[in-house]
């Protein structure tokens, strides 16, 4: 190791790749060491090596985070510091890693790498003399003045600290003794830098550029004690304080641990974090635990794993807007306007929002309700949500609870957890930066449940109006104040939504949009939207009205318009294809093209130059099938319902209304039902109830099982179908269609191709009311049905539906399972001779 009398670092070096804080020598850092390359460095030459020899290492700093480290050996700097390593902890909690001390002896360059596996391996050239660090020369010319000008701001700024303080007199007597050549480094890692200024300095191979780039450094640190000392008032107290905040942060403790990160503010880092904190306008008591664990952090040492921690904390309570707020600038007219630009339809819901802004505009302090949309997806809900919020002048946080399955989700980690962190509202208030925005709550019907705790649990003291004043976060551990945020929640269906918290929310049910809506959807919103997400103006791409309904016939089957709006977008990118094509094409290489894509004589400015002149594309029925490929749905009702046992029911779904086929069939067995399609229990007692009133009824109707014996199930088995067969259903509103469908069977006439059929129904053959009548009756027109039969007392639930889908469809309202077979069959379901009594419901 030693020769020429001087002292010299081996020239094959083992390198670490660090990714924070840099190593300078004369200095002594700690480094974490995690990533795979730097542990197996730590496990084969520091600890296996005995050699003094096998402890110097070099330390290259300003790499990747070893998160992000892979396989590839990333760029390396050609500079690093040969260190030599004083200690080694190992630890395997919370995951295995290393702890190196390590005091950095002189620069090196990298001149050849001679492996990269397991850890990099390299030939280096020495830098720094080391033998002049022990003879102690001296500096002569230019360079002597400099390092005299250094020596004495140091001696400056040693002189600003308290020298009753051990450190600091040790420091004193420190730059006296070192070597002048020796201080940039020494004193660059001790004062204030940030990782790029020490990276500089560490690059300053040549000695005069070194103390040139330091200098600044120091007089800067000087300038900032002095600004500082100046602000402090002279209390009694005060000597004490500003004793422990030189203790704890700004100055010589970081001659021992040097393992921070780069900090580039100003001044001193505590005095800051101090400032902040009793800026923060936080109430009382949280001030209170601010302070207290500020106080113990001044008296942590910066390597201890809970300084981070403690830190981290104070850096949120600072951030969070305890006091900030927007000013709402309410006005009832011109939300109305927005919320009319913004959607179209959605009367129901836009009226019943205005009328909650309107409230809030009278009374500001307003407590609850909690709005909760309850649709199909793509109805609207989330973009309504947004809506508000820009009517109010508020600031808009999604919150998505979909799959959320544990409450330190909403409600954070107890600080005890290593990773803990706050839960999703405090994370939401810290990124909005008011405590006044528009939370919107998506997907509260998904919330899971788990071990970890019910997060609805959580949601409910969240949403409460009488006790979210006071939320309290595990990770804060002091409530805040939540009643100024405007929670609004949307859900796919109440079902799931646990009772408790639907309790503490105003449910509004946004159905499904009928064709026409959707297309004025399309054609208002979708369309301008899509072709500006696409760079397409108008006079580039048309879509005709007659094209969307094509489009939402044939390629979606939704209640929303989300399918439809990718389906626009999928046209979008096939023009902008043509179009940026058409920039080179010539005219004659277009009009070649196949006439799949109508073209007309451009009229507009960009026909000369931004477009080719064909502009704009108008898309027809052949270009959409071009581009959109073969139909996706096609009408198959009348095909389905050429056998005597099939019957068309209206299902609701949380994804909107949809029509269903239920089949029976028959066979010679011993009077056995069996029921396929993945039925709950209700839906079959439903069918056990149908077949029971059918039995009952077998003579009046007629029916007869296969050898023609006036019991129907008489030596025959029955066989009841509901596809999709993959998907569960469940409820009694099937009833009417299972009755009906099995009189089809027992009959053998054909129920009418036309009608589709809901309602519960009791075994002395009344029909009772269900729900989600709006849905049902948007997917019977959507599947170009004619007749609607449903129970009586749905009648009322009509009025919802829009006055032109009510023209073009025959509701035939039915109290009795006589009326619905009557109205399911062409020329009626006659009984025999015998007259059936009439039952009225007196439900
Ligand atoms: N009535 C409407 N007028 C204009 N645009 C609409 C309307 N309804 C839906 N949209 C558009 O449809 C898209 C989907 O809407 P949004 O994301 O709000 O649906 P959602 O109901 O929240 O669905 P999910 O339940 O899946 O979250 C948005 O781009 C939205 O702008």
């Amino acid at each position: 190791m030693s020769s020429n009398g001087g002292i010299q670092i081996p020239s094959r070096l083992p390198l670490l790749l660090t990714h924070e804080g840099v190593l300078l020598p004369g200095s002594t850092v700690r480094i974490s060491i995690d990533s795979a390359r730097n542990m197996q460095l730590v496990k084969s030459r520091l600890l296996k090596g005995t050699s003094l020899k096998s402890t110097i290492i070099g330390v290259i700093p300003n790499t990747r985070d070893p998160e992000h480290d892979s396989e590839e050996l990333p760029s390396l700097h050609s500079i690093g510091t040969a260190g030599l390593a004083v200690q080694v902890v190992g630890s395997n909690w919370p995951k295995p890693h290393y702890t190196l001390l390590i005091t950095g002896l002189c620069r090196f360059r990298v001149t050849q790498l001679i492996r990269e596996r397991p850890f990099p391996l390299a030939l280096v050239e020495q830098l720094d003399k080391l033998e002049q660090y022990t003879e102690g020369q001296q500096l002569d010319g230019g360079l002597g003045e400099l390092s005299q000008k250094f020596y004495q701001a140091a001696v400056q700024l040693v002189g600003m600290l308290d020298i009753s303080v051990p450190v600091v007199a040790k420091l004193r007597r420190l730059l006296d003794s070192l070597p002048r050549e020796t201080l940039p480094d020494v004193l660059a890692a001790m004062i204030r830098t940030s990782n790029t200024e020490k990276l500089q300095v560490l690059n300053a191979v040549d000695l005069e550029e070194r103390f040139k780039k330091t200098l600044p450094l120091l007089t800067r640190q000087i300038e900032g004690l002095k600004l500082l000392q100046k602000t402090r008032k002279p209390k009694p107290d005060d000597e004490k304080r500003v004793l422990v905040i030189r203790k704890g942060g700004a100055f010589p403790s970081r001659q021992f641990s040097l393992d921070e990160e780069g900090e580039d503010e100003e001044g001193d880092d505590m005095a800051v974090l101090e400032r902040k904190v009793n800026e923060a306008a936080m109430p009382e008591s949280a001030l209170r635990v601010c302070l207290k664990e500020l106080k113990r952090l001044k008296k942590m040492p910066q390597s201890m794993p809970e300084y981070a921690l403690t830190r981290n904390y104070l850096d949120l309570m600072v951030e969070l807007p305890w006091n900030k707020s927007t000013k709402d600038c309410l006005d009832i007219r011109a939300a109305r306007v927005l919320l009319d630009n913004d959607h179209y339809a959605l009367e129901k819901l836009k009226r019943r929002v205005l009328e909650y802004l309107a409230v809030r505009q009278l009374k500001s302090s307003l407590k609850g309700p909690i709005l909760c949309f309850v649709g199909p997806p793509g109805v609207g809900k989330t973009s309504v949500g947004r809506s508000i919020a820009k009517t109010l002048g508020r600031e808009f946080h999604r919150i998505a609870l979909g799959g959320v399955c544990d409450q330190s989700d909403i409600r954070g980690h107890r600080r005890t957890y290593v990773g803990s962190m706050p839960g999703r509202i405090i994370n939401g208030l810290k990124t909005v930066g008011v405590n006044n925005p528009v939370f919107l709550l998506d997907e509260v019907d998904k919330l899971g449940k788990s071990l970890q705790g019910d997060p609805a649990a959580a949601l409910l003291e969240v949403l409460d109006p009488e006790q979210n004043h006071s939320f309290t976060d595990h990770y804060l551990n002091v409530a805040f104040d939540l009643s100024q945020v405007l929670f609004i929640a949307t859900a796919n269906t109440t079902a799931t939504i646990p009772p408790a918290l639907l309790d503490r929310m105003e449910v509004l049910h946004v159905p499904g949009y009928t064709q026409e809506e959707k297309v004025e959807i399309a054609h208002r919103h979708l369309i301008p939207h899509q072709l500006e997400q696409h760079g397409l103006t108008p006079q580039q791409l048309q879509i005709p009205q007659d094209t969307t309904q094509e489009i939402i016939s044939k390629y979606t089957r939704e209640a929303g318009v989300r399918s439809l709006e990718r389906k626009i977008g999928a046209i979008c990118r096939a023009v902008a294809v043509k179009v940026a094509e058409g920039h080179k094409m010539s005219r004659s290489e277009l009009s070649s093209e196949s006439g799949t894509v109508q073209e007309r004589a451009g009229t507009g400015r960009d026909s000369d130059l931004a477009a080719p002149p064909e502009m704009p594309i108008v898309i027809d029925h052949v270009a959409l099938k071009d581009i959109l490929g073969p139909q996706l749905f096609e009408m198959e009702v009348s095909e389905r319902l050429t056998l005597p046992g099939v019957a068309i029911g209206l299902a609701w779904t949380p994804l909107g209304g949809e029509i269903m086929f239920v089949e029976a069939s028959r066979m010679e067995g011993e009077g056995q039902l069996t029921l396929t399609g993945q039925l709950g229990d209700v839906m079959k007692e439903s069918a056990h109830l149908a077949i029971s009133w059918l039995r009952s009824n077998a003579k009046n109707y007629q029916l007869t099982n296969i050898a023609g014996s006036a019991d129907p199930l008489e030596g025959t088995d029955i066989h009841l179908h509901f596809p999709a067969g993959a998907v569960t259903k469940d409820g009694p509103s099937a009833g009417v269609t299972i009755v009906t469908c099995l009189a089809s069977l027992f009959s053998g006439r054909l129920v009418r191709s036309d009608v589709a059929m809901t309602g519960e129904i009791t075994l002395r053959g009344l029909v009772l009311p269900v729900g989600g009548i709006k849905d049902k009756v948007l997917a019977a027109h959507r599947a170009g049905l004619k007749r609607v039969i449903l129970p009586k007392r749905n009648e009322k639930d009509l009025e919802e539906i829009p006055a032109h889908i009510r023209a073009e469809l025959d509701f035939v309202p039915a109290s009795t399972l006589n009326k619905v077979l009557n109205a399911a069959f062409d020329g009626g379901f006659p009984t025999a001779a015998v007259t059936h009594p009439q039952v009225s419901s007196k439900l």
